[in-house]
């Protein structure tokens, strides 16, 4: 009997594909635009999307995930997650315990749990997380995070000893990520940097360049990006 395989998550640019910023634009658009940029991994967060808009919307977008061999997790939603075939869901504290998520998704489904610190980390890893979502790493105006911002060094400490591959949120932007990529994380979640561009694709590309240059440890700070 073949034992399921947990996809791994790709390290690099995490973006989310969020109906908060830029709401006029479509989901499908906006992840269209992502995928065209060779996003690897695309986090759907959906806040004002409602439920069977939103479902419709986790299936166009996981199967367009699935066509470009992209990663597609669903934000706070188990239940959209396993209806749509997305490979994961990413939990916070107002979203289902990472316990509970795990026990629904199964072994094979990816769960990512948003912490604040090293202490959090460790738990998630305890509850079945397969990465944290560590924030905010700077500030961000895309949500209103009842958490202090961390700084870089603060990110730092908590990627040097997490038991669990780190990806930073909360104001990462181009000029910062190949920063936060040299720290070690695992990834850096950008959601406005993205969404906000006139060219979708062609900010992916840069802040994935961006991030494969600081986490090879050529990170030119304050130079071209
Ligand atoms: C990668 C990543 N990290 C953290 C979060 C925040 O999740 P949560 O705390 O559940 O807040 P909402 O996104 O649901 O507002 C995230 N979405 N992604
Ligand atoms: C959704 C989210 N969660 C955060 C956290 O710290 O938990 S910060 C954040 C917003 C990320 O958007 P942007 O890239 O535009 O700053
Ligand atoms: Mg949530």
């Amino acid at each position: 009997m073949n034992t399921p395989v947990r996809p791994s998550l790709p390290r690099g640019l995490y973006v989310l594909c969020d109906d908060t910023v830029r709401p006029e634009l479509p989901l499908r658009e906006k992840a269209a635009g992502l995928l065209a940029g060779g996003a690897r991994v695309v986090q759907l967060r959906m806040k004002r999307t409602p439920l069977r808009e939103a479902l419709a919307a986790a299936r166009e977008v996981v199967a367009a995930c699935r066509r470009a061999g992209a990663v597609c997790l669903v934000n706070d939603r188990v239940d959209l997650a396993l209806l749509s075939g997305a490979h994961g869901v990413h939990v916070g504290d107002e979203d289902l315990p990472a316990e509970e998520a795990r026990a629904l998704l199964g072994p094979e489904g990816l769960v990512g749990v948003t912490v604040r610190g090293l202490e959090e980390a460790r738990a998630a890893q305890a509850a079945g997380a397969d990465y944290v979502g560590l924030g905010p790493v700077f500030g961000t105006t895309t949500k209103q995070v009842n958490a202090p911002v961390l700084g870089l060094g603060g990110f730092a400490a908590v990627v040097r000893t997490s038991p669990v591959p780190v990806v930073g949120i909360g104001g990462v932007k181009l000029e910062n990520i190949a920063d936060l990529a040299a720290t070690g994380a695992h990834g850096g979640a950008v959601a406005s940097d993205i969404l906000l561009a006139e060219d979708l694709a062609e900010r992916v590309r840069r802040l994935s360049a961006a991030f494969d240059r600081g986490a090879r440890g050529t990170s030119l700070v304050g130079g071209d990006v």
